[in-house]
């Protein structure tokens, strides 16, 4: 069974139609990427996903349950994160995480915090109110939060966004070795290919609210002839048909 199941999503802001039609599905232990140039409509599709944003039209199917009616028997089991989102800003991160594990009713909230404290390595950063950390630190902990209720499904919008090379590739290494392992299905948005390439099996190209292409990265890039996803994003953008 599907993990998550997306159809027909459409959705306009005034004359702008943001996302015309988008239907794909995402499997346990899956991870599927969302690609496209700027304004394609990929943050628009994660937010009808995760109900922060009402589609006008289509469905959004999670572990089996209509978002449209059983809202939160549906995000009781998934997660969200990305580096645009505040967390409060007063708050020390490791009382955030405090704060979000009692709120996901975890039946061991001080052991999970301190797991996930370790798991991004925020140790030494656990007294700092979010406020004063840098960029890559607060994605960090919007990341731990994230993974804080061992979340079935994980949509995540740029991931990596703000972060080191070096932190981005460990943490990448974990994502890819938690879906592989629990079963975890991940939708993620990124403008990194190399990135796409690393974590996804699948990808979809958005452009224009549409998804114009699917494949992993090897097949998109032996559809459209090119050497790498980088090449086939290329293509796509301007406006290139498969070979
Ligand atoms: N709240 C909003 N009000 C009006 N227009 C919006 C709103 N949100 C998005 N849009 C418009 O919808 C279109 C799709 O935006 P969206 O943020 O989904 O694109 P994106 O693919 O995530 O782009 P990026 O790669 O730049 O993050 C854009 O034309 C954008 O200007």
């Amino acid at each position: 069974m599907n993990v998550l199941t997306v159809t027909g999503l459409r959705k306009r802001f005034g004359s702008v139609v943001a996302v015309d039609g988008v239907s794909f599905s995402v499997g346990a232990g899956e991870v599927v990427g969302l690609l496209g140039p700027n304004g394609a409509g990929k943050t628009t599709t994660l937010h009808m996903v995760f109900g922060l944003t009402t589609p006008d039209s289509g469905t959004v199917e999670m572990f089996g349950h209509d978002m449209a009616h059983e809202r939160s028997r549906a995000l009781a089991r998934a997660n969200f994160a990305a580096s645009y989102l505040h967390l409060p800003h007063m708050l020390r991160v490791g009382e955030i995480l405090t704060v979000y594990a009692q709120l996901y009713a975890l039946r061991r909230p001080a052991a999970r915090v301190a797991e996930m404290l370790e798991l991004l390595e925020l140790g030494p950063l656990r007294r700092q109110p979010f406020s004063r950390l840098s960029s890559g630190q607060q994605t960090r902990v919007l990341l731990a939060k994230a993974l804080l209720n061992d979340p079935g499904l994980l949509v995540l919008d740029e991931p990596t966004a703000n972060l080191d090379p070096d932190i981005a590739d460990r943490i990448r290494g974990l994502l890819v070795e938690q879906a592989a392992t629990s079963g975890r299905a991940m939708l993620i948005t990124s403008h990194n290919m190399r990135e796409v390439e690393r974590m996804c099996h699948r990808v979809h190209f958005v452009s224009g609210g549409r998804i114009v292409a699917t494949g992993s990265a090897d097949e998109l890039a032996g559809a459209y002839g090119v050497d790498d996803l980088e090449a086939v994003f290329l293509a796509v953008a301007r406006g290139g048909v498969p070979t």
